[in-house]
């Protein structure tokens, strides 16, 4: 289904993600984890095209989506949704509208700038909602809902695109504890009932553990773990996260309970693997 061969972006010196190579023979939850500047947020922009590789190729299906152009590259966008840390909603517009929105690419913009949309599209937009629990917020502006609800309007806008593969930035970095459960909770719905592939950048290792079936571990832009979640032990967690010899076990938890005295590496580390 989807083969990443040697995949590679440079920045000028850098190389942000170097030779990344896995295949996922069916539908999955995939976590991709690792420090800031690892490289996570670059694959994700380069598998829906956002951000062009520098070398490698991305076969999905058959295509190599790294070489499409123009109206196929567009296709594959839109089979290759995309959620952000951030939202990314129009904060004044309704609900429902910025649903529709997902049918961007398909629709074209005039109708969209007057909001002509057909029944059967707000209807379908509305049922998506009502599976996401947020059905009762339709008519509200984006910008008056909580930030959990906004992320699962932003999931609904994604599936309204009725994408092969939800690729999802930090979905869940600028949300408490409880709407980042909610959130993840409905990506693994989504990806169980639907069949479609997630692809989750994610900055902690519980939440990688808890709903991936897979999770890749990204260091300076190289792969240097990719198992699944009970392969991911003290000694992987210390190689992706680079920390030293005192990182413990307990940081991977989220009753965590870091020394004041803990060397920083470990303080680190424990930050970032907290839910
Ligand atoms: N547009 C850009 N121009 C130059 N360098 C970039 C650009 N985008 C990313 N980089 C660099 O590429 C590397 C990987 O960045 P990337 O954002 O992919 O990491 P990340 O793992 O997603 O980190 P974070 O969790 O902080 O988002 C970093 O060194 C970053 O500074």
């Amino acid at each position: 289904m989807l083969h990443v061969e040697n995949v590679t972006k440079i920045f000028g010196q850098t190389r942000a993600v170097d030779a990344a190579s896995f295949s996922v023979g069916e539908p999955a939850m995939i976590g991709i984890i690792g420090r800031s500047g690892a490289g996570k947020s670059t694959f994700l922009r380069m598998m829906n095209r956002l951000t062009d590789a520098s070398s490698g190729r991305i076969v999905f299906d058959g295509t190599d989506v790294l070489a499409l152009k123009g109206g196929d590259k567009r296709a594959w966008q839109s089979q290759c949704a995309m959620i952000f840390q951030q939202f990314n909603l129009v904060p004044r517009m309704d609900v429902v509208s910025n649903v529709l929105h997902g049918l961007l690419n398909r629709r074209g913009t005039l109708p969209t700038l007057f909001n002509m949309w057909p029944k059967a599209d707000i209807r379908r937009a509305i049922e998506i909602l009502d599976r996401l629990g947020i059905a009762e917020q339709a008519g509200k502006r984006a910008e008056a809902l909580s930030g959990g609800q906004q992320q699962r309007v932003a999931i609904a806008r994604a599936l309204m695109q009725d994408p092969r593969v939800i690729l999802a930035d930090e979905p869940i970095a600028s949300l408490d504890p409880m709407n980042a459960q909610v959130v993840m909770d409905a990506l693994r719905r989504i990806q169980q009932e639907d069949g479609r592939t997630v692809i989750a950048n994610l900055h902690t290792l519980d939440t990688a553990r808890r709903y991936c079936d897979r999770v890749i571990g990204m260091r300076d832009g190289r792969i240097v773990f990719d198992g699944v979640p009970a392969q991911l032990t003290l000694a992987a967690a210390r190689e992706i996260y680079g920390a030293g010899a005192a990182f413990r076990e307990q940081a991977t938890s989220t009753a965590m309970d870091v020394p004041e005295d803990a060397p920083k590496d470990e303080a680190y580390a424990a930050s970032l693997l907290a839910d």
